[in-house]
């Protein structure tokens, strides 16, 4: 099992800059080491602000390919959807030079979500076996240890052989959605956990102790190099 550690902010500013240092230090090493680097983004209140933080990085950005940990299947224009409030924070001003993947929206093209998620697969095929995908996931997680669109004790969260999953009847609106899974988020490198506030404090202890991922999802996310939590003290108050 590679390393684990959390790292204490004073708030969540201070912990959205040290994250995306972190994310640039993973991403520039790949780079130098292999000529690019690849990075899955996410959503939520600490995810958006380390992907804003990342808009003043110093990075090769035409060298970095860009997923999305999850996405909220919605139409292409619903503010519901993750890759917008990325777009607004990051990727609007980064321009044309990373590669950026997106998930199939609903629409015309996609009215079903597992259909959807087969439409992605085929799209953007990944080999199988233990060959990394990601050079650093970055991860929010809610209250309840759900990573991604990973909720405790779904399908998503059992899934063990696909990397990509369709998601119905999500405890937390929207109902569907796509996903990547725990054996992809495994083949990164580096796992990278933003999270803040007392309600965090819980799925902090037992993802960090490494509890049963079926009731808390995020104990199931670890890098292949290193797992790094960065948190806020109340979202830390739970761990010895
Ligand atoms: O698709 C979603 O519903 C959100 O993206 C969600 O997964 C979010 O990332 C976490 O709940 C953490 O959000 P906060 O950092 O805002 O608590």
């Amino acid at each position: 099992m590679s390393d684990i550690r959390h790292l204490v902010h004073p708030d969540i500013d201070s912990l959205a800059a040290a994250a995306a240092q972190a994310v640039t230090g993973h991403l520039n090493e790949r780079i130098a080491a292999t000529g690019q680097a690849v990075l899955s983004l996410t959503g939520g209140s600490a995810g958006v602000k380390t992907a804003a933080a990342l808009a003043d990085a110093d990075i090769e950005w035409e060298r970095v390919t860009i997923y999305f940990g999850d996405e909220r299947f919605v139409p292409a224009d619903d503010p519901e959807r993750n890759d917008g409030q990325i777009d607004d924070v990051l990727l609007d001003e980064l321009g044309g030079r990373p590669t950026v993947h997106r998930w199939p929206a609903r629409g015309a093209e996609h009215d079903d979500v597992d259909a959807a998620a087969s439409a992605f697969r085929a799209a953007h095929p990944m080999p199988a076996g233990d060959e990394t995908l990601f050079d650093v996931t970055l991860l929010g997680m809610g209250p309840e240890g759900h990573i991604d669109s990973i909720f405790p004790h779904t399908p998503a969260v059992a899934e063990n052989e696909r990397l990509v999953v369709g998601v119905r009847d999500c405890p937390k609106p929207p109902p569907e959605r796509l996903t990547f899974t725990l054996p992809a988020i495994c083949r990164s490198r580096h796992v990278i956990v933003v999270a803040t506030g007392d309600g965090k404090a819980e799925a902090v202890a037992r993802g960090i102790e490494g509890a049963d991922p079926v009731d808390w999802p995020v104990a199931g996310a670890r890098g292949v190099v290193s797992t790094t939590y960065h948190l806020d003290g109340p979202a830390a108050s739970m761990l010895p």
